[in-house]
């Protein structure tokens, strides 16, 4: 009994951790910085619009490139480009099995990370119940009372019948 409130207690840490660590690092953010290089994110919307042969932007393992001074020079021609443009052409460009010299020529044309968006928005008034440290203890000790109460319940009823 004892261990499975601690497991569920546990449980419901690593959510708040996850929940929190979702939080923090994988959306909302718009720029990451470190030595004075900026990274920016974009969203698929963003990046969505830049699908013209002047203006062309492609996904490939969720970093962005804008590839529009590289539509001519490309060896497998500009069609195949232009048809993933404004997309996610990561599947297209390991199909061909490109070159280590065409995944270091990708460097060139990065502008930024794709940043995730969030699927739906989480309930604030959820998120800081389960957030909350003294909640969270609440909630493990309601249960350990209901738990409790249900099995002297059911040892009383299974000893008289
Ligand atoms: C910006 C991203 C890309 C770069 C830098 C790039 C670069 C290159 C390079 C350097 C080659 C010559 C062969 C090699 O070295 O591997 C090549 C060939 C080719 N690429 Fe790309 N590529 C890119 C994206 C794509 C995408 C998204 C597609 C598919 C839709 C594609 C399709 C092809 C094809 C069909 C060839 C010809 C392969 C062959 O003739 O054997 N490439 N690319």
């Amino acid at each position: 009994m004892h261990t499975i409130l601690i497991l569920y207690s546990c449980n419901l840490k690593l959510k708040c951790f996850e929940l929190l660590f979702v939080k923090n690092t994988l959306f909302l953010k718009e720029k990451r910085c470190s030595n004075r290089n900026c990274v920016k994110y974009y969203t698929l919307e963003d990046i969505r619009v830049h699908n013209m042969s002047n203006d062309t932007w492609l996904i490939i393992h969720d970093k962005v490139y804008d590839i529009t001074s590289f539509l001519e020079e490309h060896p497998g021609g500009e069609e195949v480009l232009l048809e993933q443009a404004g997309a996610d052409a990561s599947e297209s460009f390991e199909d061909v099995g490109h070159s280590t010299d065409a995944r270091e020529m990708l460097e060139q044309y990065f502008i930024g990370d794709l940043r995730f968006e969030k699927k739906k928005k989480l309930n604030p008034y959820i998120s800081s119940l389960f957030c909350s440290s003294w909640s969270i203890w609440l909630i493990s000790a309601v249960a350990a009372v209901v738990v409790g109460v249900g099995y002297r319940y059911f040892i009383f009823e299974h000893r008289s019948s």
